[in-house]
């Protein structure tokens, strides 16, 4: 059970919790949803399942540690390359570069990339960079996968392209928490927490 929250709640002003307290338990497998209106709390939540931040209510009880967070806004390094994105984790993780860029064009192939494999960073579209963003999530092979908004910039059959590839990632094992205004994608959620007021 990689992350689990006892009646968890923040507030960043004394006294104004963003959220009425959760208990829940991101399991090793399943995708959870965090659905509510803009400014609820949902990046405050993934942040506090990263550990990033410490919530002000409540207990995160936490094992495992190969967290990665997909940011809402991509950010990669301008001049390299979509495959060095991806091989880089790999590399990082032992294996040969020959080896790395392999994985990672397959990777590529998978997010529907794969023609733009040697284009540098600052030349990708809004929606390509996002999904280069998953891919190199992908190939860090995390245990607990923590993804804002990854379908915000994407057209319909490429978002129903990308949550079949985080659901194929839960499948392997992973943890999928993802914060989500799509309809399609909670569906694709085994569990939806619902963020509500305070009151
Ligand atoms: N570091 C911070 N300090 C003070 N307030 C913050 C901080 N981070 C976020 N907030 C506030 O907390 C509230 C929740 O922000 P959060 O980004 O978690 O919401 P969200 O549900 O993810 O929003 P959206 O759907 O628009 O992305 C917002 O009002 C935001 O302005």
């Amino acid at each position: 059970m990689p992350v689990t929250f006892e009646e968890v709640s923040h507030e960043f002003h004394p006294g104004r919790p963003l959220f009425r307290p959760i208990s829940c338990s991101f399991a090793a497998g399943t995708i959870t949803g965090v659905v509510g209106p803009s400014g609820c709390g949902k990046s405050t939540l993934l942040a506090i399942a990263a550990g990033m931040i410490r919530p002000s209510v409540g207990t995160v009880t936490r094992s495992g540690d190969r967290c990665v967070w997909v940011f809402q806004n991509p950010h990669g390094v301008a001049r390299r390359s979509a495959l060095d994105h991806v091989s880089l984790p790999l590399v990082a993780a032992g294996r040969r570069r020959r080896d790395a860029d392999l994985d990672a064009e397959r990777l590529l192939t998978d997010f529907g990339l794969a023609d733009r494999a040697d284009v540098p960073f600052s030349a990708l579209s809004g929606g390509e960079a996002q999904r280069l963003m998953l891919a190199r999530a992908v190939a860090a092979a995390p245990e607990l996968l923590l993804v804002d908004e990854p379908t915000a910039q994407l057209d319909r059959p490429m978002a129903a392209h990308v949550n079949t590839v985080i659901a194929r990632l839960a499948t392997a094992g992973a943890a999928v928490v993802i914060a989500t205004h799509d309809a399609d994608t909670r569906r694709a959620c085994d569990e939806v927490i619902r963020l509500e007021g305070p009151r």
